[in-house]
């Protein structure tokens, strides 16, 4: 709600319009209008608040489902949770979501509602997610969702629990990074290839820090499902969210879905959006500018997003390569790929197709492989070997593509049709792959272990050849013929399917109902702020490294310890630790949100990190769990490892911000945030800093209401749940 004369750029806009307080610091109290919560990142969040005696504060603004854990295969027989998942631990966080949201009142899409889907699937969909608001989820790519022109990012369960309990987030404004895109792409090229050539040209810490909005004639000509995908791996590209400025486009998707605006609210709520787009001659920190014609259909070669090749390339050689930390991580790339240098990236056999997740699951990219499968001819099925499934990203998607006959095509061709969920995207859910197995994917993410152990993702589909294909092998003139030649699909209208209406959220249960019914554990203990001294050196692993994904289905903070680096550490047939040691590089701690990650490094008794750059949620992370990320150049880090590699003690004093090491050396300057640095030296927990700020909170949001008022839980038609205004005006001690 800041009004300034200077030319702003959109994210400016909406950061100005979500302040709720700001200290000198430039630390501020950002109010967030739309929370999406699923079942990895929430129990202990849900504890904490149960612990606390707290409420969720806007349950109209909170929307939760189940989906990185469900088995996707047909719920015909569903009767319940307790009976439909086996794998225990899957089976507990999905029933303790289901608990939680009746105990705080939140609007639910189990497994029996066909608005069931991945996070980021149903909130759009929905009209849940909405151009100039800010969006929140514990999961990395809710980058998603600032395809509409909202400022949506991940945030780890600590700051799940500061949502739930205060409706914002403590936050310092990033930097503002544009990347243009202008021109006509080339043919076969899609948004995953634009999107995967930017992380090739930036790299995956290119990002770090900023919020990337995507500028440019090929944004503005993409559908919103294509700019989803690419706002969905801004995270891969390290950047803390992607946006693209809303548009007709957005609008026209937006128009009469369940939870958007309608009549009058609509009208006002269109005329502010309008006015969502970078002013000419705003400043951005950063300028990328990409000429379209340098992107052809690209696929992955390595276990980084990174690491891209153009399909009609070779597996890269890594003796050609000068810098020795890049070399050595390319070798252990190519080793766990199974790949030897200079092989055509088409000669490379996969066995498992994968097409689904909340990068490429939508009906368009159901349309796209579907078209893939009749341009390959009449009779054309899955090559013998490849097992190949499609995954809808949500109900009301499979209805979709259903109705249009897409799933008869797929099921005639050899794939297997699933019910939606994450799936083989990260394997949480019984869809993984063996050792060894090669998936060609259209995921986001291809970190080593990531879809079973051994196993890779790649990109594009390649279940009709069973090698990874250059899709424009499936256009031209033969491809037009076959397609002509089979009976039309028909092309339906998501609004037919989105009927059902919007029930308000559930009241919350008594105290005494949620004690009864609540199947969550007994908490433990808060944790405490530790000295802080360091005999480690880690860094650039990405977090599904430092904790692999089947670690995450806990109910608990603790009890980690083991899973550290578990793949790495272990070897696989004894189970007996290795001797690894964790290279020296940048940007530790990228990828997913999982605040697992300094759970199990806090667990096994790491409560300090030094690298070159952290990824911005871990980073934030670890803070929240009293854990302190130390930036170092390089060198230092590299110095401070022989130290440690020596058996030497180092020690970190953060009241005096440096590195203190043995025999004489110079002890070695850090920075750190002032704020963050006050909350570790005293044990402060940012929610109850928070709670102090009730009254301004508040006063957000009657300021809000009048303002933007389709966003208070507009499609609940007023259900909102009124939460009282706590007394103590107290300003916040920053
Ligand atoms: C489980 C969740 C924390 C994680 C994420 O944050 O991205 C997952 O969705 C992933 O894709 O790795
Ligand atoms: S990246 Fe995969 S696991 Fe993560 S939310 Fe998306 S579909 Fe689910």
């Amino acid at each position: 709600m800041v009004t300034s004369t200077s030319p702003r750029t959109l994210y400016d806009k909406i950061w100005d319009d979500h302040v709720v307080d700001v200290n000198d610091d430039g630390l501020a109290l950002i109010y967030i209008d739309r929370h999406l919560v699923h079942e990895v990142t929430s129990p202990q969040a849900f504890e904490g608040l149960r612990n606390a005696g707290r409420p969720v504060r806007r349950p109209d603004c909170t929307l939760a489902t189940v989906d990185h854990n469900i088995p996707t295969v047909s719920r015909k027989n569903f009767q319940s949770v307790a009976t439909f998942i086996d794998e225990p631990d899957s089976r507990a966080q999905c029933a303790a979501l289901e608990d939680n949201v009746k105990e705080f009142g939140l609007t639910y899409f189990g497994m029996t509602d066909k608005r069931q889907g991945i996070v980021h699937i149903i909130g759009p969909e929905q009209g849940f997610t909405l151009p100039g608001i800010t969006c929140v989820c514990g999961d990395s790519h809710t980058s998603t969702h600032g395809a509409f022109g909202s400022l949506a990012f991940g945030i780890g369960t600590s700051e799940v629990e500061h949502v739930l309990a205060t409706q914002t987030l403590l936050q310092k404004k990033g930097k503002n990074m544009r990347i243009t895109v202008d021109g006509d792409l080339l043919e076969g090229v899609t948004s995953k290839d634009v999107i995967l050539h930017i992380i090739g040209v930036i790299g995956t810490a290119g990002g770090t820090g900023s919020v990337i909005e995507y500028a440019g004639s090929v944004f503005r000509g993409f559908s919103m499902e294509a700019r989803m995908s690419v706002c969905n791996m801004s995270i891969e590209a390290g950047a803390r969210a992607g946006m693209v400025a809303p548009d007709e486009v957005t609008f026209n998707y937006l128009r009469n879905r369940p939870l958007a605006p309608k009549g009058d609210a609509w009208d006002r709520a269109e005329a502010y959006w309008r006015t969502l787009k970078t002013d000419d001659g705003a400043k951005f920190d950063i300028e990328v500018n990409i000429p379209s014609s340098d992107i052809i259909p690209t696929v992955t070669w390595g276990t980084s997003p990174q690491d891209t090749v153009p399909i009609t390339g070779a597996v890269p050689d890594p003796s050609k390569i000068e810098d020795p930390v890049k070399r050595a991580s390319a070798e252990r790339s190519l080793a766990y790929m199974g790949l030897t240098a200079n092989t055509l990236m088409e000669d490379i056999k996969v066995d498992k197709v994968f097409i689904g997740s909340c990068t490429n699951s939508r009906i368009e990219d159901l349309r796209s492989a579907a078209k893939i499968v009749l341009a390959a001819g009449a009779d054309a099925k899955v090559a013998p070997n490849v097992d190949a499934m499609v995954v809808p990203g949500s109900g009301l998607i499979k209805k979709q593509a259903e109705a249009e006959g897409l799933d008869v095509l797929f099921k005639r061709a050899g794939f297997d049709w699933r019910e939606a969920g994450c799936s083989m995207c990260l394997g949480m859910n019984p869809d993984q792959l063996s050792p060894g197995q090669r998936c060609a994917s259209t995921s986001n993410r291809n970190f080593e272990g990531r879809q079973g152990s051994g196993a890779q993702p790649w990109p594009p589909a390649a279940a009709m050849t069973g090698k990874l294909t250059d899709v424009r092998k499936f256009m031209g003139a033969t491809a037009e013929a076959n397609i002509a030649a089979a009976p039309k699909l028909i092309v339906s209208s998501a609004f037919d399917f989105l009927d059902d209406p919007v029930l308000p959220p559930p009241e919350p249960q008594t105290a005494e109902e949620a004690k009864a019914n609540s199947s969550l554990p007994p908490s433990d203990a808060p944790s405490t702020v530790q000295k802080f001294i360091i005999p480690l050196h880690i860094e650039n692993v990405d977090t599904d490294m430092i904790i692999p994904k089947q670690f995450l289905k806990t109910l608990k903070r603790t009890g980690l310890a083991d899973a550290l680096f578990f793949t790495l550490r272990k070897d696989p047939h004894t189970g007996k630790d290795t001797d690894f040691h964790p290279e020296p590089r940048t940007n530790f701690g990228c990828g997913s949100s999982r605040e697992h990650a300094p759970w199990s490094l806090d667990n096994f008794g790491i409560r300090c990190v030094i690298a070159p750059s952290f990824a911005d949620i871990f980073k934030n992370n670890a803070m929240q769990n009293g854990m302190l990320p130390v930036v170092l150049p390089q060198a230092d880090c590299f110095a401070l490892a022989e130290d440690a590699e020596a058996g030497l003690d180092l020690e970190v004093d953060l009241e005096k911000q440096e590195v203190r090491r043995p025999n004489g050396k110079p002890a070695i300057p850090f920075t750190v945030d002032p704020f963050r640095r006050h909350c570790l030296l005293n044990g402060l927990d940012d929610i109850a800093l928070t709670m102090q700020r009730g009254e301004a909170i508040a006063g957000f949001e009657s300021r809000r209401s009048e303002t933007w008022p389709w966003l208070d839980g507009f499609g609940f038609k007023g259900a909102r749940i009124p939460v009282p205004v706590a007394k103590s005006g107290k300003k916040l001690d920053w």
